[in-house]
């Protein structure tokens, strides 16, 4: 598989980025799935806004391109106030994030990607911040130096987070609203990519939005990403408008597995299939042979697997379904030895 032609392969280009962000829905109204996260975050928000309060500290958690930083972007919106926006590993000394905090106007939201890879300083020092809405900073150095403590303007921390596993219990237990985002359906993530086809100004029929979706992994970012690619196919080599033909002709070409899995899960299909005869094999044992970490298997790339029957778990540990023998045209043994006997 090309990894740079592929759009399901989820590392980008800042390029793809800016294109992304053209395409990232601004209100709840915008936001299509996710339905039970929403509702909620719509009491929510309104709750905080009726009494003019900073809402409560939110968490997102789930795999990559599912909405997490979308949210966290309408949250600010809908809350009528700022956001600033920030990183668990670009935040390294107390005093980058001390930085941050006394710049927050009432209401506004931090956002911290990636909270899971916050420093164990910084989580600390972000604890007194997000509970007494304080902190303490260092003035003057040498024999002067001395704390004082600082009142902070009430304000909503926005974490999200792929592995949420990794992240500390006292650092959970401060976010009051906890929300997990799961895999989009085909019909919703159709929605979505006729939705940022408007947005981009080229027809596509429903057909097409349909298979475009099929192909995404469950993930919006990864059906925006394909439906661009299609789109470029249907202007160089159609008549620029995304129909069935162009959008199957599209994907073959740029290699796109039928079921929107992406390389990694490929990979662990197989190596079960071919190391482990179809399992059951233990998580640790699998994250080893495909030399990934167990928890990113676990929170990433497991549970659409799960989702959709190509993997299920065992008190002994992970097997694959007849389905991942046939998606990756592998015989099950067993079934071979019909013809042998
Ligand atoms: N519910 C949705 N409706 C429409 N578009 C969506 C939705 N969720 C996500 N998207 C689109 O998918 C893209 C990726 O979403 P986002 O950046 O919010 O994912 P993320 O969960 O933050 O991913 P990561 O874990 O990689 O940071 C967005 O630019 C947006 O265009
Ligand atoms: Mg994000």
């Amino acid at each position: 598989m090309n990894e740079n032609l592929n759009p399901t392969n989820q590392h980008f280009s800042s390029e793809e980025m800016e294109a992304e962000k053209k395409l990232r829905p601004l209100s709840f109204d915008d936001f299509s799935g996710q339905a039970q996260v929403l509702e909620n975050l719509q009491v929510f928000v309104k709750a905080a806004n009726l009494r003019n309060e900073a809402l409560d500290h939110t968490l997102f958690h789930g795999p990559p391109g599912l909405g997490k930083t979308t949210l966290a972007n309408i949250l600010a919106n809908e809350l009528n106030v700022g956001i600033k926006i920030t990183s668990g590993p670009v935040l390294d000394k107390p005093g980058d994030l001390a930085g941050l905090l006394t710049n927050l106007e009432e209401r506004d939201v931090l956002f911290i990607d990636e909270i899971h890879r916050l420093s164990p300083v910084v989580e600390e020092y972000l604890y007194s911040a997000m509970e007494d809405f304080k902190i303490d900073i260092m003035i003057e150095s040498g024999p002067n130096a001395r704390s004082v403590q600082i009142h902070l303007n009430p304000f909503t921390l926005v974490g999200a987070t792929t592995r949420s596993g990794l992240l500390t219990s006292p650092m959970r237990a401060r976010f009051g609203i906890q929300s997990r985002l799961q895999y989009y359906n085909v019909e919703l993530l159709s929605t979505i990519v006729e939705r940022s086809s408007g947005i981009l100004k080229v027809p596509i029929t429903m057909e097409a939005a349909i298979e475009i979706a099929g192909r995404s992994r469950g993930t919006p970012r990864i059906a925006n990403a394909l439906l661009r690619r299609v789109r470029d196919f249907a202007q160089i080599k159609g008549n620029g408008s995304i129909d069935i033909e162009i959008a199957k002709f599209a994907l073959n070409a740029l290699n796109v597995d039928k079921h929107g899995l992406d390389e990694m899960d490929n990979r662990i299909l197989s190596t079960i299939i071919d190391k482990f005869k179809g399992g059951p094999v233990g998580l640790s044992t699998l994250a080893t042979a495909v030399s990934e970490n167990a928890e990113t298997i676990e929170e990433v790339y497991e549970p659409f697997l799960i989702q959709e029957g190509f993997i299920y778990r065992t008190p002994r540990g992970r097997e694959v379904t007849e389905k991942a023998y046939i998606h990756l045209g592998k015989i099950k043994p067993g079934l071979g030895g019909l013809f042998n006997e």
